[in-house]
């Protein structure tokens, strides 16, 4: 039997059990994009702490954890949010060809004022200071770093039967101005979040002939690009 505290620092890592597993790979799979399904309960303090601290236990570039989770419950503040995707997705909806943009028309494309919390998550490329250990060649690095929390929350959600939707038709500037955010830092998601009873069973885009799911083959390369 291997100790399950070493000296320094390393702990047991067995494979999950099989219950363990499949629920992983549940919250993975069943995870969904959601824009309408949001009931109005709100969502308890210890309930969204957990989901905080799962964004929080991301992988981030030299340890910097950039995020930060700005919470919004203010009906008038979301109401403001609304309006500002609602300009954008007008701008957005013209850049679309003339044959889709019906369908995207039809498309509910955020849940903004039906959810009852949402989640603004920003990335600060100052959180660690001018040189991060990982992030020297590659600057976006800390914003990756930011998506990562965000899944986290998202498939936590998922266990907590919290629907999540990402709202990205903004005009940054807008959201920066409405929640008094610095220039210097990246805004990286709009999330809205409520609980469901109800989750479409493949993403709502697929089903409403939007966009279907690539095969996976398709995607993967052996060796180099594009090489099968
Ligand atoms: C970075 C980013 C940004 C957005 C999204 C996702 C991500 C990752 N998605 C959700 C997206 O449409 C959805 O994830 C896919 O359609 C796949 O569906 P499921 O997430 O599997 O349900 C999304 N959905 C939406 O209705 N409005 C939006 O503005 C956005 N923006």
């Amino acid at each position: 039997m291997r100790p399950d505290n070493l000296n320094n620092g390393l702990v047991a890592a067995e494979a999950f059990t099989d219950d363990e597993r499949a629920a992983v790979y549940r919250a993975i799979e069943t995870r969904r994009d959601v824009r309408d399904q949001f009931l109005s309960d709100p969502i308890p303090d210890d309930v969204l702490r957990r989901l905080l601290d799962a964004a929080h236990a991301a992988p981030s570039v030299g340890f910097m954890q950039p995020w930060n989770f700005i919470l919004i419950r203010d009906e008038t503040v979301r109401q403001s949010a609304w309006e500002a995707f609602s300009r954008a997705n007008e701008e957005a909806e013209a850049m679309f060809p003339e044959e889709k943009r019906s369908t995207y028309r039809s498309l509910k494309l955020e849940g903004i004022r039906k959810a009852p919390l949402s989640i603004c998550v920003t990335s600060d490329p100052d959180r660690a200071g001018p040189v991060v250990l990982g992030r020297t060649h590659n600057s976006r690095m800390d914003s990756y770093s930011t998506v990562c929390a965000v899944q986290n929350l998202w498939l936590a959600a998922r266990a907590e039967g919290i629907g999540v939707g990402w709202v990205s038709i903004f005009r940054d500037e807008d959201v920066r101005a409405l929640l008094g955010i610095p220039q210097r830092v990246e805004i990286v998601a709009w999330l809205c979040l409520g609980y469901v009873d109800q989750l479409y069973g493949e993403p709502e885009l697929a089903i409403k002939g939007w966009r279907q799911r690539l095969p996976l083959e398709e995607l993967v390369f052996k060796d180099g690009w594009g090489q099968k």
